[in-house]
């Protein structure tokens, strides 16, 4: 399937969810929208008769004429729309029924069924937005926390682009450089114009990419696995960060055996908490099972919390931690400790001593410095135009002048990329696939 075939076409869809509402839109868009709002709508005047954001009250109207709802027709002229079309939004009550009948009713007068995303593909390909904000689009529809919310309306507004617009011109300023240059080959362009401000483009290179991570976690959320010995409190603690007792607590060692997984959301990132079987050497197949099994899902975790009994003698963990997606927890601080680590936070559910410091070193962890950073790559295609970027313009560093003048051409095409003033086909219908119909 292609995109670019059909643009001609007028379009519409349901634009709100399935399931019935108080109030349900069926938006119109192309050059035929107000021809079709004019065939099914009847009010105090024509649709195509009315001006660019106006809006008509009247009633719905199947081909015998017969009333299908009440509601309204907003009324938007090209180039000032949504997507840059003529645009009808049929804003009835919202049962599925009368969607249905006013969708088909549409279909009857001419329009084509939209596909996904094909509203915002139309905002983009009309210059309206560039690729970043379509896919914040796409984030905003999806947002299931606050700060994924936040990431994507700053993307709406244009943050991202603005910062890559930012780099790509100190890129496109040293280019000019170099190319003024490539005539006189025996003067050599001056560091001043050329290392240095290379290396500053690395460096914020370097500083976008870190927020790769945190994007994708603020997203996609972010796996936690617990794990220690039997007994350490890996149960005890999934419960006490829930808040209620999903998992079973006893003192015998091996209680938990299969794993259990949990959801919260923690510093707006939602979190999916597992629980695991305690880590031993045991002749029982089932706690066996379970232990391997515990294993793989700390591979396989965003961050693994490592906990050790605080107030037994310390052993060996049983594993080898992850380094850099590793919390070290020691529990049981209300008990008289037996040994401590600076490197370990020590925690205890029954005091609740540890607990906000425990709750913030994993924000810390899977956030990072990105926190902090006004705008974050948010997917794997952005993130990957962002690194071939970098690797360009490392490269130009060590290049002479000519050679540093193709690889930085290179970077700048990634750049605009990232952006998407410059993507095939194929890379817009894996972006647009993503959205739901409607949007
Ligand atoms: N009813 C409704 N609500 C909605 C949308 C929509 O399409 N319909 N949106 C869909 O995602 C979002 C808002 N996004 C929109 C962005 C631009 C325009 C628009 O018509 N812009 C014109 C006119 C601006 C003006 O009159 O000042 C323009 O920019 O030229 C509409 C919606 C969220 N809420
Ligand atoms: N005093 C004290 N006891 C705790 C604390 N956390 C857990 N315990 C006790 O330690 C015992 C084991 O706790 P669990 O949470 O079941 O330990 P586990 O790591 O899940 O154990 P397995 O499922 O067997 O691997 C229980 O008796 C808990 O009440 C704590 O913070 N303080
Ligand atoms: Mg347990």
């Amino acid at each position: 399937m292609t995109y670019r075939l059909g643009l001609t076409d007028t379009i519409v869809a349901i634009s709100t969810a399935p399931g019935a509402g108080g109030i349900g839109v069926v938006r119109l868009s192309g050059a035929r929208a107000l021809d079709v709002a004019d065939g099914l709508f009847q009010g105090r005047g024509r649709p195509s008769a009315t001006k660019g954001g106006r809006f008509l009250f009247g009633r719905f109207v199947d081909g015998a004429e017969e009333t299908i709802d009440e509601g309204l027709a907003l009324v938007f002229r090209a180039p000032k729309s949504y997507t840059g079309e003529d645009v009808v939004e049929l804003q009835c009550h919202g049962s599925p029924a009368v969607l249905r009948r006013l969708l088909g009713r549409a279909v009857e007068l001419g329009a084509r069924l939209a596909r996904p995303g094909e509203f915002t593909l139309r905002a983009y390909l009309g210059g309206r937005m560039d690729l970043a904000q379509a896919e914040s689009v796409l984030g905003l529809v999806h947002a299931a926390t606050d700060t994924s919310r936040r990431q994507a309306a700053l993307g709406l507004a244009g943050a991202l682009a603005k910062r890559v617009d930012a780099i790509s011109t100190r890129i496109t300023r040293v280019l000019a450089g170099l190319t003024a240059f490539l005539d006189y080959p025996e003067e050599g362009v001056p560091p001043e114009e050329r290392d240095e401000p290379l290396g500053d483009v690395e460096r914020e290179l370097l500083a976008l990419l870190s927020t790769a991570d945190a994007g994708r976690v603020a997203t996609k959320g972010a796996r936690l696995a617990l794990l220690g010995k039997p007994n350490a409190g890996k149960s005890s603690l999934l419960n006490a960060l829930l808040g209620y007792e999903r998992s079973i607590v006893t003192p015998i060692p091996g209680t938990t055996r299969d794993y259990l997984e949990a959801t919260l959301e923690l510093a707006g990132v939602p979190i999916t908490l597992v629980d695991t079987a305690g880590l031993r050497d045991t002749p029982d197949e089932i706690e066996a099972a379970g232990v391997r099994r515990a294993l793989d899902l700390a591979a396989d975790a965003d961050l693994v919390l490592a906990l050790e009994d605080g107030s037994a003698p310390r052993e060996a963990l049983g594993f080898d931690p992850p380094a850099d997606r590793t919390l070290r927890v020691r529990t049981k601080a209300d008990l008289t400790p037996a040994w401590s680590d600076d490197d370990t936070l020590s925690v205890s559910v029954f005091s609740g001593e540890g607990l906000p410091e425990l709750r913030e070193a994993i924000r810390a962890k899977l956030l990072g410095d990105a926190a902090r950073s006004e705008v974050w790559l948010s997917n794997e295609r952005q993130t990957d135009a962002a690194r071939r970027a970098l690797e360009s313009v490392r490269a130009a560093r060590d290049l002479p002048d000519d050679l540093a003048a193709w690889e930085l051409e290179a970077a700048l095409r990634a750049l605009a990329e990232l952006t998407g003033r410059d993507v095939s086909e194929d890379v817009l219908d894996a972006v647009f696939a993503n959205f739901c119909v409607g949007k």
